[in-house]
């Protein structure tokens, strides 16, 4: 029985040794999918839509899809794999019409969505081109309206834009945003992208090792990360010092090649692991412990030496660090 009370996306997971994740989404939500490879993201994608073995429980605008198990074609769901996989033998139009035709809406009917769709990410007049005839972003734009076409109520992204030219991701990336602006259902967007998380969604799932390791706004994610793959991709570094986390800029890191004077509490040495730019920088790998990242200035790259295999001493001041606690 749906109850319509319950809007949004409900979900635990268990995928035994892969998965242990919840997850709970308000309509029209979009929520980045985060974490390191191996993380779980793709399995979680792949369980909700019924394509993994899965203990827990699914809630669908308060329609279970668990109990009982609904067949994958029962879910109202749209799902752009990473690897694309559009139909090779149909055309642009036959794949975005597909799910309308799955769902026996009548074949000029289905069409005629299917350009509007093709229409509205700008390439209908590919419609008759076979798959292998579409370049990369193309063929994603494909792919993505044919997710949408059928009026899914949770929409399934894993990567939408990996392998793309970067120039390309950008233009896609600002017509998903659209589209997913006037989408009214909740989703689920796998990303190892930075950018994406805090421009598309709404909530951050950072994924590690199979289990949600933090759940909250791009902004307080992106503010106070709690792994350092997060860190990593927003750019900061981030230490476990018992039950507090302390995270900070690697422009408020000083570099040294001897141990600094005074009683800063903040200092780790290490070896230079990397020295690369980044932006007016030069970005600084240490292996101290644990890994850090340090700007510094090309002149001051150039006169310390610093090259891998050099070490170094790093020191931060108390007021560049955010400390925030362990919950
Ligand atoms: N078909 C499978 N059978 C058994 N284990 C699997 C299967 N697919 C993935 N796994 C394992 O489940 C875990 C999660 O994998 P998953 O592909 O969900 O991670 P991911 O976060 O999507 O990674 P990536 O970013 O590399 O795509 C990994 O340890 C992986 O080896």
């Amino acid at each position: 029985m749906a109850d319509d009370t319950v809007t949004g996306l409900h979900a635990t997971v268990a995928v035994p040794g892969r998965l242990d994740a919840a997850v709970t989404a308000e309509p029209g939500a979009v929520v980045a999918v985060i974490g390191p490879n191996g993380a779980g993201k793709t399995t979680l994608l792949r369980a909700v839509a019924g394509l993994v073995e899965m203990q827990g429980e699914i809630t669908v605008d308060g329609e279970s899809w668990t109990t009982p198990r609904r067949l994958v074609r029962e879910r109202r769901l749209g799902y752009v794999f990473q690897d694309q996989s559009l139909f090779p033998h149909l055309s642009a139009l036959g794949n975005v019409a597909f799910g309308l035709r799955a769902r026996r809406t009548p074949r000029r009917e289905a069409e005629a969505a299917a350009h509007g769709w093709l229409e509205r990410f700008g390439i209908d007049d590919l419609a008759d081109r076979r798959p292998g005839e579409l370049s990369g972003g193309q063929a994603q734009r494909v792919a993505i309206a044919r997710a949408l076409a059928p009026d899914p109520a949770l929409l399934l992204l894993d990567e939408p834009f990996a392998g793309l030219d970067v120039g390309v991701a950008t233009s896609l990336r600002l017509e998903l945003a659209r589209h997913l602006r006037d989408f009214a259902g909740v989703t689920l967007l796998v990303t190892h992208d930075a950018l994406d998380a805090l421009t598309l969604a709404d909530q951050v799932l950072v994924l590690d090792g199979g289990t949600v390791a933090q759940a909250g706004t791009p902004r307080e994610v992106a503010a106070r990360p709690r792994t350092d793959h997060v860190a990593r991709l927003v750019g900061l570094n981030v230490i476990r010092d018992g039950d507090t986390y302390r995270s900070f800029s690697p422009r408020a890191v000083t570099v040294s090649l001897n141990r600094p004077e005074g009683s800063a509490r903040h200092q780790w040495a290490g070896p230079v692991v990397s020295a690369v730019p980044h932006g007016d920088a030069v970005r600084l790998l240490v292996a101290a412990d644990p890994d850090l990242l340090a700007d510094v200035t090309p002149a001051a790259a150039a006169e310390l030496g610093l090259a891998p295999g050099q070490q170094v001493w790093l020191s931060v001041k108390e007021t560049a660090v955010e400390a925030y606690a362990v919950s």
